[in-house]
């Protein structure tokens, strides 16, 4: 009995320790307003629930700049837009330790000298890179979309044109058709080996996705099994010798596993980085879900984006002497209702954390006015999904309007903002490569395919998942398609060859 006494009061005062140590914060002079939360949890559950709502409310009471614990993290909230940009660009706000904590908790690997691979790898989905890229993109999805027209959901051949329609859930047709295209576009074609194609690696990149955010904070991947299966599903992967001899790898990939290689890093290391650029290319096929539900849902939508691609690709057809429509990239990418139209999906659907590491106390001025401390340690962000629903900023902010952003100005406190849409961050390589690869998608979608979606279904942004850049839809919907008759096939082309 008595040693139980002994035991229990060790315990009680080894969790005191640990709450003071860990958990327990007191405002000092010049920092954030503290938010008050859970005694264990800071404000992770109010966090989860709705964390727009949640900041929106934060703001009211506490201002521009205040500070959460979700867990054991403080995290500084900055709600001005405007001081977006002098938060990214301060240099004591560091992006690696957390980019180190998701390869690290998540993908389980280290990257060694990972700025300098970061920079250099970036360019390989840049500049020059993006014709080749796009081009290698625009075959593979090609091919994808041959076999969802030419194969029924059983694998049995079926020409969906005409009087007959092809049926599939919406997410699962996006998975079967862009998904599908960036998975081999990145790692290129080979010999057929077990697991590694695209509906196992979706499949797998679901269940693990789940438990994603978890795991970014540190829990322990032993305590979730179905991640921990899916991620030995996403390891059989190619080795890094056979991964570069297949056809048509991305640059990306051959520079990245040199990179690694020179660096003496294991196999294993290799294998988790293939993991996070898949994921990061994830995002595109998320983005490419929600354009085409929103399409299919908006009749308005769908019908003023049909028209303004119709006069595009009639006025191009009158160009081309050959069977298939060329287009070029740089045209293609200015037509202004479908950008808008995306601008205006990411705006609804990102569900992005700009997060960054305070390396040491740091004074930092907001545009909107006061300067506050922000402590070392701790972490600083910003939540574009609380910006983009702000309604001071957008009028009607939950309503859909694909023409929003067509020749638009958006506004703050009577200031224009620079950035309206943050959903990329400051620091995403991809950002080109992936608006471009889902206007490609959308363009050739709607000049090629009749879709509709059945009667009654509907779906929404699942706010459970919060802090992924795109959130997924909390279910799918079954959808019916056809090949358009008489449509003319589109080719991607670069400057000489046009
Ligand atoms: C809809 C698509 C995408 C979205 C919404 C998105 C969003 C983001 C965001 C929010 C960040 C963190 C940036 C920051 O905190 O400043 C990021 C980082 C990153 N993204 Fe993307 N991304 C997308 C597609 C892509 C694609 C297609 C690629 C590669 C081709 C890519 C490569 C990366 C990389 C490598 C980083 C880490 C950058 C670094 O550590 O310096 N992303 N992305």
């Amino acid at each position: 009995m008595a040693a139980l006494s002994i035991y229990l009061a060790a315990l009680v005062v080894g969790m005191t320790a640990a709450y003071f140590k860990f958990l327990y914060r007191r405002r000092r002079e010049g920092e954030p307003p503290l938010v008050p939360g859970n005694f264990l949890l800071g404000s992770g559950a109010e966090f989860a629930q709705h964390a727009v709502k949640f900041l929106h409310k934060c703001k009211k009471t506490y201002g521009d700049i205040f500070t959460i614990r979700l867990l054991n993290q403080h995290v500084t909230i900055v709600m001005d837009p405007h001081s977006y940009e002098n938060m990214t660009k301060e240099r004591r706000f560091d992006f690696d330790p957390i980019q180190r904590q998701v390869n690290h908790n998540v993908f389980n690997f280290e990257l060694v000298d990972a700025r300098k691979m970061l920079s250099e790898a970036g360019k390989k989905v840049n500049g020059r890179h993006l014709h080749g890229g796009m081009k290698n993109f625009s075959d593979n999805l090609r091919n994808a979309f041959d076999k969802v027209t030419n194969l029924d959901v059983n694998g049995n051949v079926v020409k969906t044109v005409g009087e007959q329609w092809g049926h599939d859930g919406l997410r699962t047709l996006t998975s079967k058709t862009i998904f599908a295209a960036l998975f081999y576009t990145i790692f290129g074609h080979g010999e057929s080996q077990g697991e590694f194609e695209p509906q196992m690696f979706h499949k797998s990149f679901d269940v693990f996705h789940k438990y994603f955010n978890y795991m970014w904070l540190g829990l322990p991947a032993k305590l979730f099994p179905k991640a921990t299966k899916a991620l030995q599903v996403l390891c059989q992967q190619p080795s890094s010798e056979d991964m570069l001899m297949r056809e048509g790898v991305s640059e990306y990939i051959k520079f990245a596993t040199g990179f690694m290689k020179d660096n003496a890093q294991s196999e294993q290391d290799i294998i988790g980085h293939n993991l996070v650029f898949l994921h990061v290319n994830y995002n595109t096929f998320r983005l490419a879900f929600w354009c085409l539900y929103k399409l299919l849902e908006n009749k308005k939508a769908h019908a003023a984006l049909a028209e303004e691609i119709r006069e595009f690709v009639e006025d191009k057809r009158a160009l081309t002497t050959g069977q298939k429509v060329e287009i070029l990239m740089e045209e293609f990418d200015k037509l202004p209702l479908l950008d808008s139209f995306i601008k205006e999906t990411l705006r609804i659907t990102s569900g992005v954390f700009m997060v960054r590491y305070i390396a040491e106390d740091t004074d930092f001025t907001l545009e909107s006015g006061g300067t506050y401390r922000c402590r070392q340690g701790d972490r600083v962000a910003t939540y574009p999904p609380a910006i983009h629903m702000d309604p001071e900023i957008y009028e009607d902010p939950e309503e859909f309007k694909y023409d929003r952003f067509v020749d638009a100005k958006f506004y703050k406190n009577g200031q224009e903002l620079k950035h309206p849409i943050i959903a990329f961050g400051s620091l995403c390589p991809g950002k080109k490569y992936s608006l471009l690869q889902t206007k490609w998608f959308l363009m050739n979608l709607i000049n090629s395919f009749e879709m509709e979606l059945l009667d009654g279904e509907s779906t929404i942004p699942d706010v459970n998942f919060y802090g992924h850049e795109i959130l997924p839809p909390v279910h799918d919907v079954q959808v019916r398609y056809r090949l358009l008759e008489n449509s003319h096939e589109l080719d991607l082309v670069s400057k000489r060859s046009c």
